[in-house]
């Protein structure tokens, strides 16, 4: 019976290099390495030693820090490619050499010219000169998910005479579904038993690299060969993570099988190689995208807060996230919104939670994502909120262009009626306001302005605060807007300072002090 515990081989330091971009410098190589230690991967494929004085040196560094995890280095079934790796990997307390020659026709015929012949020997001669540095030796059919079943057969007797310790069975252009793969390891596993350890490299041209790694565990296979985010040649190789997760996740499948990862490392492992690297995970990325533990509807975000595990199968913690999070969109529903207000420290009474949540829901509308700082403002402007003596209904802007004569149309709403009028000004808000004032019936003088945006990005809420004197009445009474319009939050910021005023000269006069020239 094979072994229960599957050797996780992580290759990011080598296929994962080989995606367009990502190639790493010998510190951030050793920076990874380490971490990839601490994740408690078995094997650390740490590069290719005969690519590059460069690559030859980071595996050699990589192999006298890393104590824990087997340092390899790959090589073609070429002597000068062998030593290199051998060298390469000498002060490792643990190490491997992986060598490998394609066995399939297409490759055999157009890219080595050589005869399947040829190929048996000069992987069993690779693979003893490789015994010359180390006792652990991998062996790889190139282009195996390609290759006849037969065939390999024979080049694995060959190379398991000549002393391989594990035999790797890659699906090079990723072009295997999951129940033929499984049937091909079934059928080596077979011809092979115990005599080395059967492994898989499964690469991602249809989507497919993790399934059918996860299918050949069942046929026999004790070793994934995969990389960090998925990365590697083209759309990339199996992802550790996906992996590792899966088998630990569905148990009820997989038991008794398990692996030696610390899955708490998953996540910084990832951000790190990310950063490094320059490419990140997509945002739907399982396990370790932006999204991955993000809920955005209402319905899922009520389910996730009343019960984490209906609508999640894998506790964020667990793999190193400080926790899953409930993003504030246009989706959301009060639950969550309630649930946000008390964790920025809210306490709303039903009336103010509910008219908070109509504000919400049309912001939502017109911004991408709520943050935390659009929902204190937008709390700010319903505690603050002081009565809509004036309520602006429409704005319309036009001509703004250098030359042109900037006018401003506006809609507002007093006593149950509406009044439209338009002005021009000597520049868009300056028409802003002196319509508004027309309308209005007053006579403001602005003493102050100030815009800024309340959070990131291109629909950030504008919030503009600005100082009007009133029909000459001093102090200025103070206005505020709040809009992902900047002029729409002006526009709200001088009429808020109207009703300010206004609310303030009734007061006045109930009080009998206006007459008093107060
Ligand atoms: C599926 C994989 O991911 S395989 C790993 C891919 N990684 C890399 O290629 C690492 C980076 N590679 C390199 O730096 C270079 O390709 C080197 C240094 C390895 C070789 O460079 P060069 O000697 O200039 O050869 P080049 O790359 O142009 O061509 C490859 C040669 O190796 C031969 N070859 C390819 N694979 C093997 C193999 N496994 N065993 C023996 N020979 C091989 C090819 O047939 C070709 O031989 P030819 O020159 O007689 O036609
Ligand atoms: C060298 C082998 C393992 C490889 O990277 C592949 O076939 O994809």
């Amino acid at each position: 019976m094979p072994t229960n515990t599957i050797t996780i081989f992580d290759t990011t330091l080598r296929d994962g290099e080989q995606s367009p971009g990502a190639s790493m410098n010998t510190e951030e190589k050793i920076q990874i390495a380490l971490q990839l230690q601490k994740l408690g991967v078995d094997v650390i494929e740490a590069g290719f030693a005969a690519a590059s004085p460069g690559d030859f040196e980071a595996i050699h560094r990589i192999a006298s820090q890393v104590q824990h995890s087997r340092i390899c280095s790959l090589a073609r079934a070429v002597e000068r490619d062998i030593k290199a790796a051998g060298e390469s990997i000498a002060p490792a307390p643990l190490k491997r050499i992986h060598t490998f020659i394609a066995t399939s026709p297409i490759h055999m015929e157009y890219k080595l010219k050589m005869s399947p012949a040829e190929v048996i020997k000069r992987a069993t001669e690779a693979v003893t000169y490789a015994k010359t540095f180390c006792d652990d030796i991998e062996f790889s059919c190139e282009d195996a998910g390609r290759s006849d079943v037969g065939f390999m057969k024979e080049v694995l007797d060959a190379v398991i005479g000549a002393g391989a310790t594990t035999l790797n069975i890659p699906d090079t252009v990723g072009y295997r579904l999951p129940h033929e793969m499984a049937a091909i390891i079934k059928e080596l596993y077979g011809f092979v038993g115990e005599r080395a350890v059967l492994s898989v490299h499964c690469h991602n041209d249809l989507g497919l690299a993790v399934a059918n790694s996860l299918a050949c565990l069942e046929s026999g296979a004790r070793q994934i060969e995969c990389t960090i985010n998925g990365l590697g040649e083209r759309a990339g190789n199996a992802a550790l993570e996906e992996i590792v997760m899966a088998i630990r996740t569905r148990q009820d499948i997989f038991a008794p099988l398990t692996t030696n990862i610390n899955i708490k490392e998953i996540y910084p492992t990832s951000r790190l190689v990310a950063s490094i690297t320059g490419i990140e995970p997509q945002p739907n990325k399982a396990i370790v995208g932006k999204n991955a533990f993000a809920h955005e509807s209402g319905i899922h975000q009520d389910g996730v807060l009343k019960h984490q595990e209906t609508y999640e199968i894998i506790n964020a913690k667990d793999i190193g996230l400080e926790k899953n999070s409930l993003v504030m969109g246009k989706h959301s529903g009060r639950h969550a919104f309630k649930d946000r207000l008390a964790t920025l420290g809210y306490t709303l009474n039903d009336t103010e939670l509910n008219e908070a949540f109509v504000l919400f829901k049309t912001l939502a509308d017109q911004k991408k994502e709520v943050f935390d700082d659009d929902i204190r403002a937008l709390v700010a402007e319903e505690i603050t909120k002081i009565p809509e003596i004036f309520e602006l209904v429409t704005l319309q802007l036009s001509d703004c262009n250098p030359g042109g004569v900037p006018n401003a149309a506006v809609t507002i709403r007093h006593e149950g009626k509406e009044t439209t009028d338009a002005a021009i000004g000597n520049g868009t808000m300056d028409a802003v306001f002196k319509v508004i004032d027309r309308v209005c019936g007053v006579n403001g003088q602005l003493m102050d302005y100030k815009v800024d945006a309340v959070t990131q990005g291109k629909d950030a809420l504008a919030r503009v605060v600005v100082k009007v004197a009133f029909d000459d009445q001093k102090p200025a009474v103070m206005g505020h807007g709040l809009s992902v319009d900047t002029m729409w939050a002006t526009a709200k910021a001088y009429i808020g300072a109207l009703n300010s005023y206004m609310t303030i000269r009734e007061g006045l006069r109930m009080r009998g002090l206006e007459k008093k020239g107060i």
